[in-house]
């Protein structure tokens, strides 16, 4: 018999005869994500787009029978929690949970869009108290943490606050969604926390009454992607890209709100949330240059007479990337390679020292996802530098977006041993999928493991710059090299 390579995610969630949330919109969002779905089905409910008219909670043996069924045959990568019904329902999940070792989203459903009540009153302290423990991240809209937490929340301004409360009562960690709260700058905005770190992802506010079935499409689009492999944050990026993107293709169906579509995976930078540390100030982001064109070959060095020698060669992109030099010694390389820039016409950025790169009035600088840490953005987007930002995951890639910089590096397409990387590559699949997602709204360039044979097939993806390192600063002839890599960069550009 053939191995399995499908993951298995479960569903323990509520039936909902519409066909918009619920088990439906849980088997839906596991197909489009590829993986297989299981379902324990906790309760039927008779409901259409206006409303729910009745509720039958599963009896407590054919949910024990599910549940037994399931283990006994499908184990469950990942469980995705929905609608609970009573205490009895969230007593058994809770129970089996105590013998579960996968990751569990828990989706505490308690409304629908219609109104009717999908948890029975008192259920929720039984949730609190039984179940939270075990979750590793709940996903609750603005009023079902506003239950949980039995107090008002009165606007994004409070929901840091209320993350981490909602933390301190048991759960891992919580993201609370914010298509509920009012929208600023025309963003909704969900906030994450694990209690230590937190996060923003802004995304489109999308005008629809068609939202059935968000709160269940994005928790189970979450454990979708976790089965897949996701980290966490990389799992949140692209279930926010996935809802945002049904919520914008939903159609109405019956007369009342319709369900939010399924449609595959996320393909349109436009449904694509950013990352922020902290809440998207009011107004306009700071802006930054183009790089005037595509970057092209774009050779990472570690000195200036590196940047005299290939920039004699005709390259119009490098970047300074020193490692080793400080103070006086470092202020003068800095000098020397944006002289050499100004002198060849050439894009010279430096690599992480933005501080001096602004005294200095480079051409632009390129910052790692801990530099933007500690790096003051406006500051780079006052002084008129150009700003590349490196990423190596969808999270990275949604922080990256969050400031509009002038170019975005998206490695290791390959392994490479110029870096130690915590990144497995990315692959040229994966790097296509970025150039199509990409593409038409930034400069990009590939960067990790390309050699000259390797920059034809990536060159292939559409994209227009390979950056590389080793391949140039260790090669036998680096001016035949680079002579060799020009010319590939513009036959892909004709
Ligand atoms: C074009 C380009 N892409 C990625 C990187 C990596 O930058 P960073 O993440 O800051 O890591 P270090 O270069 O500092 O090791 C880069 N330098 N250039
Ligand atoms: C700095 C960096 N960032 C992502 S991959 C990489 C190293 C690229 O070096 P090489 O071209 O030698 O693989």
């Amino acid at each position: 018999m053939a191995s399995r390579k499908k993951p298995i995610v479960w569903s323990i969630a509520g039936s909902d005869s519409g066909g918009g949330a619920g088990i439906q919109a849980d088997l839906a969002t596991f197909h489009n994500f590829a993986v297989h779905g299981c379902t324990v089905i906790t309760a039927i409910t008779a409901q259409n787009s206006f409303a729910v008219g009745h509720v039958s909670v599963t009896p407590r043996r054919t949910l024990a029978a599910q549940i037994n069924a399931l283990d006994s045959d499908l184990p469950a990568d990942v469980i995705k929690l929905g609608m609970l019904a009573d205490e009895g329902v969230v007593s058994m999940v809770a129970k089996y949970l105590e013998g579960y070792i996968g990751f569990v989203v828990c989706d505490p459903v308690m409304v629908s869009t219609s109104g009717g009540e999908l948890m029975a009153t008192g259920v929720c302290e039984c949730l609190i108290e039984k179940l939270l423990p075990r979750c590793d991240l709940l996903t609750p809209n603005l009023s079902e943490a506003e239950a949980i937490l039995n107090r008002k929340i009165k606007g994004l301004d409070e929901i840091e606050r209320a993350a981490a409360d909602i933390v301190a009562l048991g759960a891992r960690s919580v993201i609370i969604t914010g298509g509920h709260l009012t929208a600023r700058n025309n963003e909704r905005h969900d906030y994450w926390t694990d209690g230590i770190e937190g996060f923003w992802l802004s995304g489109a506010n999308i005008d629809t009454l068609n939202t059935h079935g968000t709160g269940c499409t994005f928790s189970s689009a979450i454990a979708a992607a976790i089965a897949r492999g996701y980290d966490l944050r990389d799992a949140l990026v692209i279930a926010k890209a996935y809802v945002s993107q049904g919520l914008r293709m939903a159609v109405q169906l019956g007369g009342g709100p319709g369900p939010v579509a399924h449609v595959g995976w996320p393909q349109r930078l436009a449904d694509f949330p950013s990352f922020s540390r902290r809440l998207p100030a009011l107004g306009p982001r700071p802006v930054f240059p183009s790089c005037d064109g595509e970057l092209g070959l774009y050779p990472v060095v570690d000195s200036a007479d590196w940047i005299a020698r290939l920039l004699v060669c005709g390259v119009k992109t490098i970047q300074l990337r020193v490692k080793n030099l400080q103070g006086e010694a470092l202020r003068k390389e800095i000098q020397r390679a944006v002289a050499l820039g100004r002198e060849y016409n050439a894009r010279v950025f430096i690599n992480d020292f933005w501080k001096i790169a602004i005294e200095e009035q480079a051409y632009g600088v390129h910052l790692g996802q801990e530099d933007l840490d500690v790096a003051d953005i406006a500051m780079i987007a006052k002084a008129g530098l150009r700003l590349g930002v490196s990423t190596h995951t969808y999270y990275e890639v949604a922080r990256a977006h969050g400031l509009r910089p002038s170019y975005i590096a998206i490695g290791p397409v390959y392994s490479t041993t110029s870096k130690q990387m915590p990144f497995s590559p990315q692959g040229v699949p994966q790097l296509r999928r970025w150039v199509g997602i990409l593409g038409g709204d930034y400069t990009l360039t590939a960067i990790g493991g390309i050699d000259i044979k390797r920059a034809k097939e990536v060159l292939r993806t559409g994209v227009r710059s390979v950056a590389m390192i080793s391949a140039i600063t260790q090669a036998e002839d680096p001016e035949a090299v680079v002579a060799e890599l020009m010319a590939l960069h513009e036959a892909a550009a004709t």
